[in-house]
């Protein structure tokens, strides 16, 4: 890495924004414009089964995956791998030269413990100058996540600029942008559908000195300090997270705070009606512990266009077709969903009924219809 030293460090622009904001969606919209053409993208997913990679349009050179885990903590090791990597591919002319990074962080991300190895690691430093964090925040769910989610909060105290998303579902969204005022006095609110490419990445968002000042106040903070779930262990950063945080001595479930992923598979088609119905009572019996869906599904009524769907929080974004199922990847039924308590055991027996593959001892597809609660705690343990 040592190697490579372009005559001005490159600008790495850390976008975050709390689970489902919209950050794929916008950075994806970004970078079809020609200005741009010379960004190399890091993404970092949090999910069991990633399938972000069958939702992104089209594979992209110079977009590299990080391991599945949290970019605020453990992942922080692949970080600095990656950007070597980036470097040592431009060096090798594997990928064009580049003039700007954008690292998409997981919705869960603490952007803080990042900024804070972008801003004192010997070796990036020589390489790479932290230009500033984006944050999106969702006009439909934000408030509620702001009010739930220290994560989410974070994510907007340490903002360098701050753009609201989906404002074509709600077009007023004064009283979002008076709590992102509160919470965040400094950085400019934009509407993100109007942001280009040279308002967001790239273009000069922070002052270095006064950022370091930020950032030793925000590592400090009490509300840095969370503990969840059962078992804890401190970061350098000094922040603790509890679950197991995909760091290799903690196996999955992986979770990040209270808040775990689990995934669904299924191999045969599943007629609408029944996904439909196995929605409705995911939502009625689970929706105030379900923070994210992503799904592919193998629909009955059309198998050779997969089915795209997106939930944030009960918010069910309308379905999208596939043309095909994308290549390599079998026509298989894919759910990650991600919460904070989900009953996971719960999920899975209301997806193998309505998928027509009930557990023995569970009820099935009818028993449910006919009674939505007739699967819950005591009824099958
Ligand atoms: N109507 C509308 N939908 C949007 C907008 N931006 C994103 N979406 C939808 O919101 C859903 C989630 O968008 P993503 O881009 O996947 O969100 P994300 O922040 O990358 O999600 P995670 O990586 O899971 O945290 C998708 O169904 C998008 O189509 C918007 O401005 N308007």
């Amino acid at each position: 890495m040592s190697a490579f030293s372009p005559s001005a460090p490159v600008p790495v622009t850390v976008l975050t924004g709390f689970l489902g904001a919209g950050k794929t969606s916008f950075l994806n919209r970004l970078l079809r414009a020609p200005e741009a053409r010379d960004t190399a993208v890091i993404v970092n997913e949090f999910g069991e089964v990633g399938i972000d990679h069958l939702l992104v349009e089209t594979a992209r050179d110079g977009v590299i995956e990080l391991a599945d885990g949290c970019i605020c903590c453990t992942v922080r090791g692949d970080l600095v791998d990656t950007l070597a990597e980036l470097v040592d591919r431009v060096q090798t002319g594997r990928l064009a030269p580049f003039r700007r990074i954008v690292i998409e962080t997981t919705g869960l991300a603490d952007p803080t413990p990042i900024l804070a190895m972008l801003m004192a690691h010997p070796v990036l430093l020589q390489h790479f100058a932290l230009d500033g964090v984006v944050t999106l925040v969702d006009a439909v769910t934000g408030r509620a996540s702001l009010a739930e989610r220290v994560e989410a909060r974070r994510q907007v105290a340490c903002a360098d600029r701050l753009l609201v998303t989906k404002t074509d579902l709600v077009p007023d969204w004064a009283g979002l942008e008076a709590e992102l005022r509160m919470l965040n006095p400094r950085a400019p609110i934009r509407d993100a559908a109007l942001s280009s490419v040279g308002e967001a990445f790239g273009c000069g968002l922070i002052d270095p000195e006064t950022r370091k000042a930020d950032l030793a106040r925000w590592m400090g903070e009490g509300e840095h300090d969370h503990h969840h779930g059962d078992h804890h262990h401190d970061h350098e950063c000094g922040h603790t997270h509890g679950g197991s945080c995909d760091h290799p001595s903690h196996a999955r479930p992986h979770a990040h705070g209270g808040v775990a992923s689990f995934s669904l598979t299924h191999d045969a088609p599943i007629a609408s009606s029944d996904l439909e119905a196995f929605l409705d009572l995911l939502f009625m019996r689970q929706g105030d512990k379900l923070l994210r869906m992503k799904a592919v599904v193998r629909l009955r009524e059309d198998e050779a266009r997969p089915l795209v769907l997106h939930g944030v929080r009960t918010y069910l974004h309308p379905p999208v077709r596939l043309p095909a199922w994308p290549d390599g990847e079998p026509p298989r039924s894919r759910l990650v969903l991600i919460g904070d308590g989900l009953d996971e055991r719960l999920v899975r027996d209301l997806f193998a009924a309505f998928s027509g593959a009930p557990r023995i001892d569970a009820p099935d597809r009818a028993a449910l219809l006919e009674n939505p609660l007739s699967l819950g705690p005591g009824s099958y343990r």
